[in-house]
């Protein structure tokens, strides 16, 4: 059917495949992902969300048995293409990961470092930097006062908002969010999940999950992958209500995985 507004895809994946030596972890992939949507990847342990994602910022690229082929593009750049500053393309797709990760260093030292180290070194910019990445972060009331302290003198929660607020620090566009709430209590998660619906007003957010409700509470659209394979893409509400295949349907009642 015609649309007046043509939706407005950032990421878009076409026939990718990803490997591990022989085994293909994905396989054949096509989907589009909207500009400042929030999408969900569900579906079993190892049926390649993790794998997928990580494609979207090359990061498989670090291990040495992996392959990707097919393509990728965001705002049609083609991101495998050998001629992608990868550095530049991290900068643009952030990625935050399942045990939050800050830095041995201060609060402070975790936002500023990546900034300092692309070149900004005048301290009043830096402090700016610092105090937007943590109100975006929703943690600046909470650590204000202590910028100082040691990171790692955080909470889990506080310490994965700190890791959000350093992937925003470089100011992404797409934010990938693998389980970032999984080892985190439920006021954490409750706050990492109403942070998601906020920074999604700015960013592209691409969120791995193995909690349907999490998936139906925060995102636009949801994939359900099932061993290497995109079963179903498709809005969140339809997928949970009204899934178009019997496997996704098998899935989100909870007979298998
Ligand atoms: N670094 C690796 N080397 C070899 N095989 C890998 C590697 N990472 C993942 N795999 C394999 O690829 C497949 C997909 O794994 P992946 O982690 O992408 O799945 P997943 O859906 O994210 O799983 P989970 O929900 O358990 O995190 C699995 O069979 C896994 O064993």
């Amino acid at each position: 059917m015609n649309t007046l507004v043509e939706k407005d895809v950032v990421i878009q994946a076409r026939d990718l495949s990803v490997s591990y030596g022989e085994k293909k972890a994905v396989k054949n992939i096509n989907l589009d992902i909207q500009r400042n949507s929030v999408m969900a990847f569900i579906g079993p342990s190892g049926c390649g969300k993790s794998t997928f994602l990580r494609s979207i910022n090359r990061m498989n690229d670090l291990i040495p048995s992996c392959k990707v082929t097919g393509s990728i593009e965001i705002d049609g750049i083609a991101i495998n293409d050998p001629k992608v500053n990868i550095e530049a393309l991290r900068e643009i797709v952030g990625m935050v990961f399942q045990r939050p990760n800050p830095f041995f260093k201060s609060i402070y030292e975790n936002i500023a470092f990546a900034p300092r180290f692309h070149g900004i070194k005048g301290k009043a910019q830096l402090d700016e930097i610092v105090e937007q990445s943590l109100r975006k972060a929703a943690l600046w009331d909470e650590v204000k006062d202590r910028l100082n302290a040691s990171a790692l003198s955080l909470s889990g929660g506080q310490q994965q908002r700190l890791c959000i607020a350093r992937t925003i620090a470089v100011r992404p566009s797409i934010l990938l969010l693998d389980e970032p709430a999984s080892a985190l209590d439920p006021i954490s998660t409750m706050k990492i999940e109403e942070l998601i619906t906020e920074l999604k007003e700015e960013y592209t957010i691409v969120i791995v999950t193995h909690n349907m409700h999490q998936a139906a509470r925060i995102s636009d659209q949801t994939a359900f992958f099932l061993m290497g394979e995109l079963v179903e893409v498709n809005d969140t509400s339809t997928l949970f209500t009204n899934p178009a295949d019997k496997k996704t349907e098998e899935y989100i009642t909870g007979r298998f995985g």
